[in-house]
């Protein structure tokens, strides 16, 4: 098998051509292991929603933990508008696969809390207020803010801890299965808030997933990611409009395209781990 080649079109499209997060030639390997991913280069452009996909293990989680400065590349750099990254940025957010609530704290204060972390530009106590009461009512929790964690369903949790993200007026959201807990309604009814309330806020998602058919709901661009070392193997851009539930022949297409994509690389991973013909 050829070796992969890295990809020259990882460039994030913005119509000023803008980028919020860029990086080169990343690579990075945990303590005494292999290099988990190489020669990895991307860009996020402002507003615009990035899937990340692939199989088990390939490396999606370490490239977001990289690109959002929660650790750091063995080579290569990341720039978050324009500038050199070496921790997480004020003006990012992450939402993981659990949401994390607090359970001492009401739904109100979970959400404001993002605005403690380090480095967060101080505001006042009005503007907060504002600022958090927007962020429930945009996932549809206004008039919950006294509710507490325990009396949340899952759904209701994972729109707390999206809240909490859009609280602090992100350029840029990290999203890594966020949904993927979730039952198959609750989890399609966050994939169209996720579209509309970052759309809303002005904000670009890096979003880690295995789902295809999340990816192609929500993604301006998906990147497959596989390999081991990973690497960005494929990459489309999704010019379908949403709510693209309503253009099922494009989506069925494209779908197409993402699972043989998907399966070839699957399958190049098994013939590089099964034995060869001559092998005893
Ligand atoms: N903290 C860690 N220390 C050592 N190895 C790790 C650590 N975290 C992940 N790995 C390994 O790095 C590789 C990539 O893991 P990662 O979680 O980034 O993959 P992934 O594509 O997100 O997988 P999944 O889709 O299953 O979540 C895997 O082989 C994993 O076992």
């Amino acid at each position: 098998m050829n070796a992969p080649q890295p990809l020259a079109s990882t460039l994030g499209r913005d119509p000023a051509g803008e980028q919020v997060l860029s990086a080169e030639r990343l690579s990075f390997a945990y303590a005494k292991a292999g290099p988990t991913f190489e020669d990895v280069s991307i860009g996020i452009g402002r507003r615009e929603i990035v899937c990340l996909l692939g199989g088990s293990g390939c490396g999606k989680s370490t490239l977001l933990r990289v690109l959002a400065g929660l650790e750091t590349a063995r080579a290569g750099a990341v720039r978050f508008l324009g500038q050199p990254l070496h921790q997480p940025h004020p003006r990012s957010a992450l939402v993981f696969q659990q949401a994390s609530l607090l359970p001492w704290l009401n739904v109100f204060d979970n959400a404001s809390f993002g605005l403690d972390f380090k480095h967060q530009p101080a505001i006042d106590a009005a503007a907060r207020k504002a600022r958090v009461q927007e962020a429930l009512a945009a996932v549809g929790l206004a008039g919950r803010e006294q509710a507490w964690p325990a009396e949340l369903s899952g759904g209701q949790a994972q729109r707390v801890a999206l809240a909490r993200a859009l609280a602090r007026e992100p350029e840029l959201l990290f999203a890594d299965e966020p949904f993927s807990a979730l039952d198959a309604i609750t989890r399609a009814e966050m994939q169209r808030l996720l579209v509309e309330v970052v759309h809303r806020w002005h904000a670009a998602v890096l979003l880690v997933t295995h789902d295809i058919d999340e990816a192609i709901l929500v993604a301006d661009r998906i990147l497959l990611m596989a390999g081991k070392p990973g690497h960005i193997h494929r990459e489309w851009a999704v010019d379908i409009p949403h709510p693209r539930e309503d253009h099922p022949a494009a989506v069925t297409t494209l779908r197409m395209q993402v699972l043989t994509a998907l399966r070839a690389t699957a399958e190049g991973a098994a013939a590089t781990l099964a034995p060869a013909p001559n092998d005893s």
